[in-house]
């Protein structure tokens, strides 16, 4: 059966899969305390003879050599996988059977911090990867459409699994939004694919 939303026009099947308990309270509480403490980095983006901070902080852990440049100008360079992170990597593979060798973490100090429409489609996550998006701390609205559809949206809770399937990155694009309601931190970490090279 197709799902019907208001006004009668079919939902949209999206290539995503949604956990929202995937960690229990005391365990999202507890990887939440851990990620404050990763080493956090204020990265800049150049654009047109213009520098611009990245409305967010970020960091990156996995593999070694498995460099990751993004936008054209962020080369993020992975630090050793702390145990927390290797633990829970395995986890999301033991479930879903994706295979992960970097994450990126990006924390949201406020609403003013944001992630605008893109595909995360770098060449070296090889064709169609699946990305698995942990969230803890303050839920924020996670919008995805198809390129040329209507965004649905998501509310990203405390300790949900988010998992974008391979083909996701082709024919969607998604955006965290900044919203002027007062929210605090936000941690989220997005598990990928490496297979070489660093664009
Ligand atoms: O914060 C999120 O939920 C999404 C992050 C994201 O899209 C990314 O890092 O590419
Ligand atoms: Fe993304």
């Amino acid at each position: 059966m197709i799902q019907m939303s208001l006004f009668n026009e079919p939902a949209p099947v999206l290539p995503v899969t949604y956990y929202p308990e995937f960690l229990n309270q005391e365990e999202a509480g507890v990887l939440y305390q851990h990620c404050l403490g990763l080493q956090w980095q204020q990265n800049q983006i150049k654009m047109v003879g213009k520098t611009l901070l990245v409305p967010r902080l970020e960091c990156i852990y996995g593999d070694e050599g498995c460099e990751y440049l993004y936008s054209k100008s962020v080369l993020l360079k992975p630090l050793p996988w702390t145990s927390s992170l290797a633990e829970l990597r395995d986890r999301i593979t033991a479930l879903t059977g994706y295979k992960f060798n970097i994450v990126i973490g990006n924390q949201y100090r406020s609403g003013q911090d944001s992630i605008g429409w893109h595909a995360d489609n770098e060449q070296s996550m090889g064709l169609n990867p699946a990305i698995a998006s942990v969230s803890l701390g303050a839920e924020r609205k996670f919008q995805i459409k198809a390129i040329k559809g209507k965004p649905t949206d998501f509310w990203l809770e405390h300790g949900s699994l988010l998992i974008m399937h391979p083909g996701c990155q082709s024919t969607h694009l998604h955006q965290v939004p900044k919203t002027k309601k007062l929210v605090s931190t936000r941690i989220n970490l997005t598990f990928r694919p490496h297979v070489g090279g660093r664009k």
